[in-house]
């Protein structure tokens, strides 16, 4: 395991490359948190290096970055979102003409913020970011969270002057291993310290193991579907639950009667703190949930998202193997498996101490900082 980045080894790499004046930058991703965070974490990373550089990021109206990227104090420029039909159909007839305003919104926003370098996270968002950046000349760094990377990547490392990769064995040539960009309050996370503070934040009990169930940063309707079936059981059984869901897609439960607590909340604006309460995840295992759940060495249970290019099974795979966590397929995750194979896990302390320590084995705490010394590469050399 990576020990996490000190302030003092952050100066030390800036100092030995000579060059990590950056300037400004544009950060391109959105439409999940997926590629938000690790846009986030970047962006933290660099201000830390370099107090007054100027960070953009560029994202949707629609998206989560909407709302996490003024949040955290960074300026957003938006570009129309540009879907990618995967058959043919009249969006498909108009993708020409909506790619071309996407490109030419990044263009401006290149401009306007006098970007030195840009770094894309992936999604309908870094197209356009990519193709404006070739276009001017301007470096481009990559950074692809998948094990199997997404098509927009694919293209932007054509001509990217650095491809930067969560996972080792993910395809995309030349790529550098940094890991994956991990906001603080989860890379620097100590659990112990933080469940007590965690658990009242929740409204959790210190007396019950704590399950946290999420589905990513849009929830997941089947694992939220298996979980309400079993409401009554984990109480009556002495589970509590912390239930994110996703937004809009949060329910009411019967409090009514003795019992475990079963907490619902839509997001949770400080996964540090959902983190600091479990002793159990439950999760789609969307590559930020896992590189955050082994940085901070909790034991899972992951679900793969069963469509898609079947990236989420492969994020999986270092952490199952290792024993840190358990593969469970989506048609598997109902009520009865809650029922009847998660209480058991839970209740197995050392079983889960074992996968707890297994998980820590794998994770990596210093994405944000790898990745940062490739963007100041790219701003020190230029196009
Ligand atoms: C359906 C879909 O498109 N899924 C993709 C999406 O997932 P998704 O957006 O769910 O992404 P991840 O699991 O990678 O990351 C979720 C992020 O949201 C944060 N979070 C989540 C819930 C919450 O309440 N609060 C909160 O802060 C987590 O801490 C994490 O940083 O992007 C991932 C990274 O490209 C991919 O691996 C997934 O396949």
């Amino acid at each position: 395991m990576t020990a996490p980045a000190s302030e003092g080894s952050a100066q030390e790499r800036s100092a030995q490359q000579g060059s990590a004046h950056v300037g400004s930058v544009l950060l391109a991703g959105g439409g999940t948190a997926g590629h938000v965070s690790p846009l986030l974490a970047l962006a933290d990373c660099l201000r830390r290096r370099e107090p007054d550089v100027r960070i953009t990021a560029l994202g949707t109206s629609e998206g989560l970055e909407a709302r996490l990227v003024p949040a955290r104090g960074y300026d957003l420029e938006v570009v129309p979102k540009v879907p990618m039909p995967r058959r043919p159909s009249p969006a498909l007839l108009r993708l020409p003409g909506s790619l071309r305003r996407a490109v030419q919104a990044a263009d401006d926003a290149i401009t306007s913020s006098g970007a030195r370098v840009v770094v894309g996270f992936g999604g309908y968002v870094a197209t356009p970011a990519y193709l404006a950046a070739r276009r001017r000349g301007i470096p481009v760094v990559v950074h692809e969270q998948n094990a199997r990377p997404g098509l927009a990547n694919k293209v932007g490392a054509r001509f990217a002057r650095h491809v930067a990769v969560t996972f080792p064995d993910t395809p995309l040539r030349g790529a550098t291993v940094t890991g994956m960009p991990l906001r603080r309050e989860i890379s620097l996370l100590d659990r112990t310290a933080r469940r007590g503070e965690a658990l009242a934040a929740f409204g959790l009990d210190p007396q019950w193991p704590t399950v946290l169930v999420t589905g990513g940063s849009l929830g997941a309707q089947r694992i939220n579907e298996a979980f309400r079936g079993a409401v009554a059981s984990l109480r009556s059984a002495g589970v509590q639950v912390l239930h994110v869901t996703g937004a809009g897609k949060d329910f009411e439960v019967d409090e009514t009667g003795s019992g475990a607590p079963y907490v619902v909340v839509p997001y949770a604006d400080r996964m540090e703190l959902a983190y600091a309460a479990a002793d159990l995840v439950v999760a789609r295992s969307g590559a930020n949930t896992v590189c955050e759940l082994t940085a901070v060495g909790l034991p899972a249970v992951y679900v793969p998202l069963p469509i898609g290019n079947g990236e989420q099974r492969l994020n999986a795979r270092t952490v199952v193997a290792a024993g840190g966590g358990l593969l469970v397929e989506d048609a598997d995750l109902t009520t009865t498996w809650v029922e009847e194979s998660l209480v058991p896990l839970l209740r197995n302390a050392s079983g889960l101490a074992d996968m707890a320590a297994a998980a820590a084995s794998v994770g990596e705490r210093d994405g944000d900082e790898l990745l940062a010394d490739l963007v100041s590469d790219a701003a020190s050399r230029g196009a």
